[in-house]
C-alpha cells in the first residue's frame, strides 16, 4: 500500500470531482492522462494486498543465498534474486496476490459456486452464435496476449478424478458422457487461519516480466532449451531454410511453457526464439570475448525488455485505441519527454514522469510483488480466438486454405506450415485475419468442447465462470465498487440500454444484479470509444501494467543499464518494434507492413487477398 504524496492526494480528489461530471475518456487527452494517473495512485493505495502472513515468506539473503554473483546482472529462471533482500519474491510457485482485501475473497459454498449454473451462462450468454470480429486489431494481437499471459501466470489444478467439481447438466445438454467434471484449483498449504476461509493459490510461472514462457520458469528447463546450441542460443530444428521449435516425444514444442498451444503461440515462440538468437549474433560480433553463458544471459534480458516495450507501446494502444491511453502508455515507457527527446538527450532523469518507468528506480508500493487473482480474471479473453483461420500467400495475396483452429492446436500447431504455407505466409495471414471481439456470445465453439493433451475435455466458457467464483474473485458489482467505480443499479444500466440483453441476463441471474459474474458484467458494459475490452478490466491494467515494470530490478532498477544490457543491447531494446522484429526474420512481410506503425493493427491486404470475402478477414 502506498500512501500518495500531498500532490497525489489532491490529484485524486480533483478528478473524483471532475468524473462526477465528465468521464475520464471524454476529457482532452492532455488532461485525461492526469486522470489516469489519479486512478493509478488511488489503486496503488487501496488495491494491492499481500496474501502471505509475514514478510519473511519472501525469503532472506541468509535463507536463500546467491551462490553465483552473475544473478546480480542477469535473470534467474526461477525468478530468484530480482529483489535482492527478499529473493523469493515473484518466484515460480509463489502465491497469487490480491487486488481486493481478503475478506472479499471468501471461498464460496458449493451452492454459491454453482449458482447460477455456469454451463447455462456458457450456453446462453457466451456460446458463439456467429463470429463477431474485433476489427481494430489483427489475429497477432490475440496470439501476443496469450503469449504474454503465459509469461506471467498460470494456476495449478488437481489431477482429474482427485477433487472434481461436477457441474449439473440440463436434460437437453449434449455434453459427451452426460457428466461435466472440472478439477478444482489446488490451494496452497494454509499458513494462517485466514487461508482456510480465503484460500491462496500458487502461480506455476514466475510473476516477473522475464519471458519465462520462452526460457522456462526453472533453471533446469532453461538448460534443456539451450542444449546442443552454441553462442548462447536457443536450440532450433533446421529443415532446409526453415527453423522450427524442436518437439518433445509427444510432439509438443520444447519451450518455456507449452500449455494451451496453437498456431498463434507457435508463431510467437518461434519469432522470439529467432530474435534471441539474432541478439546473440549481434552481441557475439560486438563482444567476441563473451562466453556462451554471458551471451545467453545478456540476450535474454534484452529480449525480455523488448517484449515489455512492445506490449506497453504497441499491443496495448492497439487494443485500447484511445488518444489518452496512447499518450499514457508512451509516457510509461518514455516519460512525458517522449521517445525522440529521450533518444536525443540520453537517459538523464530518474523521474518516471520525465523519462519513463525503465531506470526510474524500483518501487513495490510496500506490498511484495506478485500478480493477482483479479489480474488473471480480467485476462480471460477467450472470445479473441476465432474458429477458423484463412491463409494467404505473402507474395501474391492468393487465398490458399481456410483451416479450423481445432486442426491447428496442441500437437498439430506446426502442421499449418507445409509446402503451400511458409512461416512468412502464416504471419501475413495472422496480420490480416481478425480476432473475435471480446463480448457476449463470442466464445469460440472450438474452446467450448476442447480436449487438451492431458486428456481432459472442458468447456472453457463454463470454466471461465467457474474459476472466478472458485477463487473468490468478487462478482461484477462488488468488483467495481472495490475498484472505485460506480456499480450499475439496474440490468438496463449494466448493458448500456440494451433491453434484450438486460432481460436475458436478468433471467439467468434471477433478477439479482449483485450475482452477475465479473466476466458477464465486463462483456455487457458499454465500452469507451476505441476500446477492445471493458473499462472495468482496464482499471486492473492501469495498476498492474505499471507495477510489472516498476517492481522489476531489470527494468526499473539497478540492473537497467549498459553494465547489464551492454550499450548495443539497450539500443536494441529502444530501437526495435514488433514490425522490425517480424521483418528481420521474415523480410517478405515488408510490403504488408508498409506504412504501418503498429503491427497489431490490420495489415495491408497485398495482391489478391482483398478478393477473399470470408468472415475471417472481412468485417
Ligand atoms: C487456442 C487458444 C487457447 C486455448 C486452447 C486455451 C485454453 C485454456 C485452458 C485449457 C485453460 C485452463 C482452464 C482451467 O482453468 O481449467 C485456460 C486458461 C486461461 N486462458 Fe486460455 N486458451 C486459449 C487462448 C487464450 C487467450 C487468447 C487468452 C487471452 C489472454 C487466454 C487467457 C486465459 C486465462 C487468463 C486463463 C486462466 C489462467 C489461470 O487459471 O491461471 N487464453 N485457457
Amino acid at each position: 500500500m502506498a500512501e500518495p504524496s500531498f500532490p497525489g492526494r489532491v490529484l485524486i480528489k480533483v478528478f473524483k470531482g471532475v468524473n462526477k461530471v465528465v468521464k475520464w475518456d471524454k476529457l482532452p487527452s492532455f488532461i485525461g492522462v492526469f486522470n489516469l494517473l489519479a486512478f493509478r495512485l488511488e489503486l496503488e493505495k487501496d488495491n494491492l494486498h499481500d496474501v502471505y502472513p509475514n514478510v519473511g515468506s519472501q525469503g532472506t539473503p541468509e535463507s536463500c543465498p546467491m551462490k553465483d554473483p552473475r544473478y546480480l546482472v542477469t535473470r534467474n529462471s526461477d525468478g530468484l534474486f530480482n529483489k535482492l533482500d527478499e529473493p523469493l519474491m515473484g518466484c515460480t510457485g509463489m502465491r497469487f496476490g490480491r487486488n481486493v482485501s481478503r475478506e472479499h475473497t471468501k471461498k464460496p459454498t458449493e451452492e454459491e459456486l454453482l449458482t447460477p449454473n455456469p454451463r447455462v451462462v456458457s450456453d446462453q450468454l457466451l456460446k458463439r452464435t456467429e463470429f463477431k470480429p474485433a476489427t481494430i486489431v489483427n489475429l497477432l494481437a490475440a496470439a501476443w496476449i496469450q503469449f504474454q499471459l503465459h509469461d506471467w501466470v498460470m494456476h495449478e489444478n488437481y489431477d482429474p478424478g482427485t477433487d472434481d467439481i461436477e457441474i449439473p447438466l440440463l436434460p437437453d445438454d449434449t455434453w459427451p458422457s452426460g457428466h461435466m467434471k472440472v478439477p478444482r484449483t489446488k490451494p496452497t498449504a494454509p499458513l494462517s487461519t485466514l487461508d482456510e476461509s480465503c484460500p491462496a493459490y500458487k502461480n506455476i510461472n514466475t510473476a516477473w516480466w522475464d519471458a519465462s514462457q520462452l526460457y522456462g520458469s526453472d533453471e533446469a528447463t532453461t538448460m534443456t532449451l539451450r542444449m546442443g546450441a552454441v553462442l548462447g542460443k536457443l536450440k532450433m530444428r533446421e529443415d532446409g531454410h526453415t527453423e522450427y521449435l524442436p518437439r518433445d516425444a509427444n510432439n509438443l514444442p520444447l519451450t518455456g511453457f507449452n500449455q494451451n498451444w496453437w498456431l498463434g503461440l507457435e508463431l510467437m515462440h518461434t519469432l522470439f526464439a529467432l530474435e534471441h538468437n539474432a541478439i546473440c549474433d549481434m552481441l557475439h560480433e560486438k563482444h567476441p570475448d563473451f562466453s556462451s553463458d554471458q551471451l545467453f544471459d545478456t540476450a535474454r534480458i534484452i529480449n525480455c525488455a523488448l517484449m515489455a516495450k512492445i506490449h506497453t507501446v504497441e499491443w496495448t494502444p492497439a487494443i485500447l485505441d484511445h488518444p489518452t491511453i496512447n499518450t499514457a502508455l508512451h509516457a510509461n515507457w518514455w516519460g512525458f519527454l517522449g521517445e525522440k527527446l529521450d533518444k536525443l538527450l540520453g537517459h538523464f532523469s530518474k523521474s518516471e514522469y520525465i523519462q519513463g518507468i525503465p531506470g526510474s528506480g524500483v518501487d513495490q508500493d510496500n506490498v511484495p510483488y506478485s500478480l493477482t487473482e483479479e489480474f488473471v480474471s480480467v485476462y480471460r479473453l477467450h472470445p479473441l480466438i476465432p474458429d477458423n483461420i484463412a491463409f494467404f500467400d505473402t507474395a501474391t495475396g492468393s487465398h490458399t486454405k481456410t483451416t479450423p483452429i481445432a486442426e491447428l492446436a496442441f500437437q498439430k500447431a506446426q502442421y499449418a506450415i507445409d509446402e503451400k504455407t511458409t512461416f512468412g505466409d502464416a504471419f501475413y495471414s495472422f496480420g490480416i485475419n481478425y480476432p473475435g471481439a471480446i463480448t457476449h456470445n463470442n466464445h469460440p465453439s472450438f474452446l467450448r468442447q476442447v480436449t487438451t493433451p492431458d486428456g481432459q475435455t472442458r468447456d472453457i466458457a463454463t470454466v471461465d465462470i467457474l474459476r472466478d467464483r472458485e477463487r473468490g474473485v468478487p462478482r461484477y458489482c462488488e468488483f467495481r465498487r472495490l475498484f472505485h467505480m460506480k456499480a450499475p443499479t439496474t440490468f438496463l444500466e449494466l448493458t448500456g440500454g440494451n433491453k434484450e440483453l438486460a432481460d436475458k441476463i436478468s433471467g439467468i441471474y434471477a433478477g439479482d444484479l449483485e450475482k452477475v459474474d465479473l466476466l458477464v458484467g465486463m462483456f455487457s458494459e458499454p465500452l469507451p470509444k476505441g476500446f477492445g475490452f471493458s473499462d472495468t478490466a482496464f482499471r486492473v491494467f492501469i495498476l498492474m501494467a505499471s507495477r510489472r515494470i516498476k517492481s522489476d530490478r531489470f527494468l526499473a532498477g539497478t540492473a537497467w543499464g549498459e553494465h547489464a544490457y551492454t550499450k548495443e543491447g539497450l539500443k536494441w531494446v529502444q530501437d526495435q518494434t514488433m514490425g522490425s522484429v517480424l521483418t528481420r526474420h521474415f523480410p517478405e512481410l515488408k510490403p504488408a507492413l508498409k506504412g504501418k506503425d503498429n503491427a497489431f493493427r490490420p495489415w495491408v491486404k497485398v495482391g489478391k487477398a482483398a478478393e477473399y470475402k470470408g468472415v475471417e478477414t472481412t468485417a
